[in-house]
């Protein structure tokens, strides 16, 4: 791996993504940009390499598309370079369960779990080897609130949550940083997908805002960054209850509670 290693950023065309490259631009890394929309790209990464002289590669693709997805993969895989993935590309659909189409809700977890699933699957093992590197995986405090009322996005963003932090306990100790930031309500287009105006939203993030603190995260080396969140004791106190409950799982017979039958 180089001294300062690249980044590939998914979901770099706008919003967060966009946000993470003209962030590790001006920190002198070279990137690898990806998302649908190469237009967006070629004018992001134009304005990066002549604002901070850095080297930027584009590659468009549609990773709910396994053979485009691949592509990304073999890039990750094969480049000694990439030190680094920002996993941050997905989205959101609006709706109840039961107005979602089996369809729609196939596809946002392509994209939201599957895809980024595939691209650490593709990257670690490198990254192990080398024993350096870092993961950043883009979740959301909807993973952890059912009552936000988006199940199947809330669902995705769970699973980013704990894969995050398996592969945490996982990777650290070969040298590999994993961190899953958990963003809430941030002004991107994300909020049109789902038929919002954030702009009738309140308490809503700016989005370099959103990334600079999860860059404090990150340089911080913490394994789940919160940025909207006030108290980081209460993020502490549900890791303690969560693990307060590890002893009790494996039990010979069901609990007392079970073995009535009133
Ligand atoms: N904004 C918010 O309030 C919050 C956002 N998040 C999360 O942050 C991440 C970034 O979202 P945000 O910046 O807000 O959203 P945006 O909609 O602004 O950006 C999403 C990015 O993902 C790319 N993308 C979308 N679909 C695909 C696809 N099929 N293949 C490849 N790239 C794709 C888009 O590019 P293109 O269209 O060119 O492909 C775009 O670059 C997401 O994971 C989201 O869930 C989490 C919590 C809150
Ligand atoms: N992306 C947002 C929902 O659409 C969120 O995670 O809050």
């Amino acid at each position: 791996m180089t001294v300062v290693p690249s980044v590939l950023v998914t979901g770099a065309s706008t919003g967060i993504g966009a946000a993470y490259a003209e962030r590790f631009a001006r920190r002198g890394h070279d990137l690898v940009l990806v998302a649908r929309d190469r237009a967006r790209m070629e004018a992001l990464a134009a304005r990066l390499r002549q604002e901070n002289g850095v080297a930027i590669d584009i590659i468009q693709a549609d990773l709910t598309q396994p053979a485009e997805l691949a592509t990304v993969e073999a890039r990750l895989r094969n480049d000694a370079r990439i030190g680094i993935l920002i996993n941050n590309a997905g989205t959101a659909i609006g709706g109840s369960f039961i107005e979602q189409s089996t369809d729609d809700v196939a596809r946002l977890v392509a994209l939201n779990t599957t895809a980024l699933l595939r691209l650490a699957s593709a990257m670690a093992p490198r990254l192990a080897k080398a024993g350096e590197g870092a993961i950043v995986n883009i979740g959301s405090v909807v993973g952890l609130a059912p009552e936000f009322g988006m199940t199947v996005y809330g669902a995705t963003k769970a699973f980013v949550l704990f894969l995050s932090q398996g592969l945490s306990l996982e990777l650290a100790p070969k040298g590999v940083y994993v961190q899953a930031v958990l963003p809430a309500t941030t002004r991107t287009e994300i909020w049109g997908h789902v038929g919002a105006d954030v702009n009738t939203l309140s308490n809503v993030m700016e989005v370099n805002d959103l990334v600079d603190a999860a860059l404090v995260g990150f340089d911080r080396r913490e394994p789940v960054t919160i940025p909207p969140l006030p108290d980081a004791g209460q993020w502490d106190a549900l890791q303690a209850a969560r693990q307060a409950m590890l002893p009790n799982y494996r039990n010979e017979r069901p609990a007392e509670r079970y073995r009535t039958l009133a």
